[in-house]
């Protein structure tokens, strides 16, 4: 879409704070706490969006900028946006369509989505929406390595061409938020699909869901995360597929340097949003050291932060190959659904595409060039 049909289409609800308060009006004070709260003290959330007014573009002029181009290129696959949808669990709490509206909207636009282990539909249902669109699914790897290894194979039959294993999660983090309003989204109901309609989980329950729900969310809650899980372990995914393996939780240039060595394709440079570690070091201020130490070896993947077009540049200024987007688009479902995303599509392309003309580049892929950010 041009630049001049996306602004067309702009209404003033989208600066992020505002997009959130619409999303806030929409929702129960437990839920929107869900979806907005990190970790602990929210140090680390705080410092995602702070460190990005650390980094500076600096301009050069003089350049045709009449067309930008904002595709980019990943593991052979080129997308048209240099956003992916991170994977955000339980998205029907903010909207009843959920997934399915998120996967609609991208279809649209063909934002690739990374779909979570913890979805509130099922991952073939969001096949089914999202069509021809890229999509990757990201594991929860969990303690039933046979229900792992089927929720993989189940991803590759339905069109997914990549898994992405999330590592940060060896528990999950102390959300005092959450733990204050006794907000556990999968008691609620969100984020079962995948698990209740999986032979292998059905398999382990003595009665069916239908029959015992709450003995089945107590399996589900007990087996969703793998504190023992180890880089050994990563062998034997790689037995049970022949889909590229991305680690997204990577801040340390130590892992991305393992990640090659344990011949995994990509690496995601994230904190989870401020929702894992507190205290961990911001997503961006990770990124340069990680991309020093990958070399170009694998592709580097970003996120945890990013608000507005500027944000997506600096980052693949920095030299990460794409970035995914996380709270927006989930604000964006709650605020309107399917429409409330496209929305916020329509102005982050805008956004974006208006950075990169003004920055006097006429596509995302020249960004990387030297000088062209500085750090304050
Ligand atoms: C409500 C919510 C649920 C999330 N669920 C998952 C998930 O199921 N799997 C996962 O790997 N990351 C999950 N994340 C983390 C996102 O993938 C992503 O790392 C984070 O949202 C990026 O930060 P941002 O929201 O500042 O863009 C979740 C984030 C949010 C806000
Ligand atoms: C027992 C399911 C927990 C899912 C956690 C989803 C997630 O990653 C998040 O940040 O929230």
């Amino acid at each position: 879409m041009s630049n001049e049909a996306v602004k067309s289409k702009l209404s003033p609800t989208y600066h992020y704070k505002d997009l959130e308060k619409q999303a806030q009006k929409k929702l129960t004070h437990e839920v929107f706490t869900y979806i907005q709260s990190g970790s602990g003290n929210e140090e680390t959330l705080r410092a995602n969006e702070e460190a990005f007014k650390k980094y500076k573009l600096v301009p050069e002029f003089l350049h045709d900028v009449s067309k930008c181009d904002l595709s980019i290129s990943v593991l052979g696959q080129t997308f048209q946006t240099p956003f992916l949808l991170a994977p955000v669990g339980h998205l029907g709490a903010a909207h009843p369509e959920g997934e399915l509206a998120v996967a609609r909207a991208a279809k649209g636009y063909q934002v690739p989505y990374v779909a979570s282990t913890v979805s509130t539909y099922t991952l073939e249902e969001i096949a089914d929406a999202l069509g021809d669109t890229p999509r990757w699914f990201q594991l929860y790897w969990s303690k039933d390595s046979e229900l792992t290894v089927s929720f993989v194979q189940r991803a590759e039959k339905a069109g997914y061409s990549a898994i992405v294993i999330t590592i940060d999660t060896p528990a999950l983090g102390f959300r005092e938020a959450n733990l204050t309003n006794q907000f556990f989204p999968v008691r609620e109901g969100y984020g079962l699909a995948n698990y209740f309609q999986d032979p292998i989980f059905r398999s382990r329950l003595n009665e069916s869901p239908e029959e015992n729900w709450d003995a089945a969310i107590d399996e589900l809650v007990k087996i969703t995360f793998h504190p023992k899980l180890t880089w050994n372990d990563l062998a034997f995914l790689r037995k049970h597929t022949n889909l590229p393996i991305i680690l997204k939780g990577v801040l340390h240039p130590k892992d991305s340097i393992r990640a090659i060595e344990y011949m995994v394709d990509g690496v995601i440079v994230s904190n989870h949003g401020g929702r894992q570690l507190d205290g961990a070091v911001a997503s961006l201020d990770a990124l340069p050291k990680v991309v020093e130490a990958v070399n170009g070896k694998i592709p580097v993947l970003f996120d945890s932060g990013i608000r507005r077009g500027p944000d997506v540049v600096k980052v693949i200024s920095l030299g990460a190959d794409a970035v995914l987007i996380g709270r927006p688009y989930v604000y964006g479902l709650a605020h309107n659904g399917q429409d409330g995303v496209e929305e916020l599509f329509n102005h982050l392309l805008t956004d974006i595409d208006t950075t990169l003309a003004t920055a006097g580049k006429s596509s995302i892929r020249t960004c990387q060039l030297p000088g062209f950010v500085n750090i304050r």
